[in-house]
């Protein structure tokens, strides 16, 4: 089976190496040997290891429990992972300021939740904290790259649809130039059409603005649809790195039967 460049080391079984990153302008995120365990012993993640390439969509599937979520939180540390076991750009995220690494590191979940206002008060969110009042056009700019047009400017959240709500979600997160985005399930509590018009913005956001996204999928169709890369996880091990296209290649056995239960 083919692999992809480089990924072989940092399959199941290799060795992370606890300070050891090679600094590599083609690689967004490093992680090595991260490892969680739930406060009663029971192992949630277990030496993950895995290269996230700049500008690519990577996939994250798995069985439920697997640990995808706590894998997705820990890249932005709404989940604290420990020192020297996740870097951006080379650099440890445990040493760059919190919210800094939010707004570099974005994240969209599964319900979007909106603050109360206005569609334009959403979106401004995030710059006001740090003191910038965008204009309406920047707005406008913002709504539009996440596939809304302007008569959404003044609808408040509860006009909204769930669709809508993620993509004005999304222009939200967007409004900090974000780097990476995170994806938790952020389609599936949307219909087909929906669904594939955020697939449709994020594979924009890929090829226009070399945008690096991680997204955790149940849907292997999706996965198959947009992502170059995909990681499977099981039992907080990541047990394949592959193209969507090789996922029925995999020889582990519960990636194989994941695989059958969810085609
Ligand atoms: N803070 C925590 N304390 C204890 N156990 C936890 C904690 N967070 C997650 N877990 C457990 O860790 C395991 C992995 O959870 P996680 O939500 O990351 O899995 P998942 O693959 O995203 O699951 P799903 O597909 O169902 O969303 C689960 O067994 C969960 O119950």
């Amino acid at each position: 089976m083919e692999i992809l460049p480089g990924a072989r080391e940092h399959l199941l079984g290799s060795n992370g190496n606890e300070n050891g990153f090679e600094e590599n302008p083609e690689i967004k995120i490093q992680v090595r040997g991260l490892t969680k365990v739930s406060e009663k012993g029971v192992s949630i993640l277990n030496n993950v290891n895995v290269d996230i390439p700049k500008g690519v969509i990577m996939g994250v599937i798995g069985p439920s429990g697997s640990g995808k979520s706590t894998f997705l939180r820990s890249l932005n540390r709404l989940w604290e992972p420990s020192s020297n076991s996740v870097f951006l750009d080379g650099h440890d995220i445990c040493d760059l300021d919190v919210l800094a690494l939010r707004r570099k590191i974005g994240m969209l979940f599964q319900i979007p939740v909106l603050f109360e206002g206005t569609v334009a008060d959403n979106v401004r969110y995030g710059p006001q904290l740090k003191g910038k009042k965008l204009s309406d056009n920047e707005v406008y700019k913002l709504l539009t790259l996440a596939d809304l047009d302007s008569s959404f400017f003044n609808k408040s959240g509860g006009e909204l649809s769930v669709g809508q709500a993620q993509r004005v979600a999304l222009a939200r997160t967007l409004a900090n130039e974000p780097e990476v985005l995170l994806l938790d399930e952020p389609t599936s509590a949307l219909d087909p059409i929906s669904t594939q018009n955020i697939e449709d913005v994020l594979v924009k956001l890929k090829r226009e603005q070399n945008m690096t996204i991680v997204m955790v999928s149940h849907s292997i169709k999706q996965i198959k649809r947009i992502a170059e890369i995909v990681c499977l996880l099981v039992n907080g091990e990541i047990v394949e790195i592959l193209k969507p296209d090789q996922l029925f290649e995999s020889k582990h056995p519960m990636a194989q039967r994941f695989l059958e239960l969810s085609s």
